[in-house]
């Protein structure tokens, strides 16, 4: 049996009951880090609270060398573990497709998202969000545009863009950085993002959110990662009273 478990957002508390029996009753646990982290623990205070040893997948791990997870899931119960929600954003329903493929059952136990957690933080509305984009750190001769596009047409549209940030092995990319790749790739386009909606540390006791121009963002104080972006639409007045009286707008 493959179980994916959404770990939620911040910290080790945010797991569901269901989520937590299911890594108390497993075999073997399983941890990808790299489509996102929780911030408030380490993998020391994790294998304590599970009382098990907590191994690490890498991209190419998951991606492209599943075999070692679906050979202990084939005998045994295997517990894979995602920040967030395991099916939000990711790429794992490529491995549940290939455990269903060889026979091994698999389920889901939900976490909290992201995605989710901007419409509370920052009171836009669900239905109204197109299609979420990422912005990577940006590397020698290369300085990809797909963010941009995607949010220009969002905008088009009238729909709001989550934008996700980059993380790296030892590095997160923090919503300022974010903003001056935007701001680059929109004077290119000789086009202008108005308003952004800046989230930092979402599902911790202290997350902040601030919304405003560019120049603010950049200035503003987020502290740790994570951070996200949100390029909202036209707003709805409610929404733009959400703003004013929880983002600073
Ligand atoms: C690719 S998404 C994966 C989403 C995850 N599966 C989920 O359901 O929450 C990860 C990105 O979302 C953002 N993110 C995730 N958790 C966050 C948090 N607690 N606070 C702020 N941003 C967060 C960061 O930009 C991070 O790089």
């Amino acid at each position: 049996m493959l179980t994916f478990v959404g770990l939620g957002l911040y910290d080790l508390d945010d797991v569901s009951l269901k989520g937590m029996h299911a890594i108390e009753e497993a075999d073997h646990v399983y941890l990808e880090s790299y489509t996102s982290r929780l911030m408030g623990t380490d993998l020391a205070a994790m294998e304590k609270r599970y009382g098990k040893p907590v191994h690490i997948l890498k991209r190419e791990d998951v991606e492209q060398h599943p075999e070692s997870v679906l050979a202990a899931a084939k005998t045994g119960n295997v517990v894979f573990l995602t920040g967030g929600d395991p099916m939000v954003s990711t790429t794992h329903s490529d491995i549940r497709i290939r455990a269903a493929e060889q026979g091994i059952s698999t389920r889901i136990v939900h976490g909290a998202s992201i995605a989710s957690a901007v419409c509370g933080l920052c009171g836009l509305q669900n239905y109204r969000f197109g299609k979420s984009c990422s912005v990577p750190y940006p590397a020698k001769n290369w300085f990809p545009k797909t963010p941009f596009e995607t949010i220009k047409a969002n905008q088009k549209a009238d729909l709001h863009t989550i934008v996700f940030l980059d993380i790296q092995e030892n590095r997160y990319m923090s919503i300022s950085e974010a903003v001056e790749i935007l701001e680059k790739l929109s004077a290119e386009d000789g086009t202008r993002i108005h308003l952004y909606v800046g989230i930092a540390r979402a599902g911790s006791p202290e997350p902040v959110v601030i919304a405003g121009s560019a120049e603010k963002m950049v200035k503003a104080d987020f502290g740790s990662p994570l951070h996200i972006l949100v390029i909202p639409a036209q707003l709805h007045p409610v929404e733009e009273e959400y703003l004013r009286t929880f983002a600073d707008l």
